[in-house]
């Protein structure tokens, strides 16, 4: 595929990012700037309950515009539940989105602060729907945990992910992801969508309120060295995979904490 890119305020867009790029009658879009003092404490929220098995875990891959950890979902293995959830879901697939620099690239932003980096652990209503391609086109189909990534510490868990990036298709033995997920309970939660096509509104957001922290080079030598391209084609480095944000309309955000 041609990678043409647009230009919009001097950072390079791909094409399936173009602002803006908007759903005719999208209501419940993401990602979105949270505004911490808008946020609505609900004491009615629930501890989000994780639980993975690490054997779940198949293998990481390229798919052109990130790289995905992809779990095998035929059971209720590895599964959330509780938080705002009226279900459990499961696990499929974990990814990140990332920028060029370390000045942009999370989806979302609190209080307009960008992170470099933010990954994305989706899961899918399979009590209620037979498959996740139905379960992404309902409005309770899918729970996404939105964690942010910040600079810092060594962190020892991305260090497995990073050291496994260059085979392009690296089969796992066994991976937590819990270990990727802060420890602090805190989180804010509101209805929105997939950010990257198809962007259909089927996700019950999960965001984080603590970053976990990473170190410079995992951020640069795990993240910017991959590919937008297959084989043959000029070579682009993966960068700025990420949504412009997207309008709040009539939602609001809720915060497990006070
Ligand atoms: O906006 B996100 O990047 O974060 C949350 C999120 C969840 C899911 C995706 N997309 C997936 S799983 N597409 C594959 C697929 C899509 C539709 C049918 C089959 C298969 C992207 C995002
Ligand atoms: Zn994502």
């Amino acid at each position: 595929m041609e990678h043409h890119f647009d230009w919009v305020k001097g950072k390079k867009m791909h094409p399936l990012w173009q602002s803006p790029l908007s759903i005719p009658g999208g209501t419940r879009q993401s990602p979105i700037n949270i505004q911490w003092r808008d946020s609505i404490y609900d004491p009615f929220l629930k501890p989000l309950k994780i639980s993975y098995d690490p054997t779940t875990c198949l293998h990481i891959w390229n798919n052109g515009y990130s790289f995905l950890v992809e779990f095998d979902d035929s059971a209720d293995r590895s599964v959330i539940t509780g938080g705002p959830l009226e279900n459990q879901y499961r696990l499929k697939q974990f990814h990140f989105h990332w920028g060029a620099i370390n000045e942009w690239g999370s989806e979302h932003t609190v209080d307009s602060k960008v992170y470099p980096a933010e990954l994305h652990l989706v899961h899918w209503n399979a009590v209620v729907y037979p498959t996740f391609e139905e379960a992404v086109m309902e409005g309770n189909g899918l729970a996404v945990i939105g964690v942010f990534l910040k600079l810092g510490e060594h962190h020892e868990g991305l260090q497995m992910l990073v050291d496994a990036l260059p085979a392009v298709k690296h089969k796992f033995d066994v991976f937590d992801p819990s270990c990727l997920i802060p420890s602090c309970p805190d989180y804010w939660t509101y209805a929105g969508s997939l950010t990257t096509p198809p962007l259909t509104e089927s996700v019950t957001w999960i965001i984080k309120k603590k970053p976990i922290e990473v170190d410079e080079n995992q951020v640069n030598f795990a993240f910017r060295m991959l590919l937008f391209t297959s084989d043959g084609e000029e070579e682009k480095r993966m960068v700025d995979n990420f949504r412009p944000l997207q309008p709040l309309m009539n939602r609001t955000v809720r915060s497990s904490f006070q």
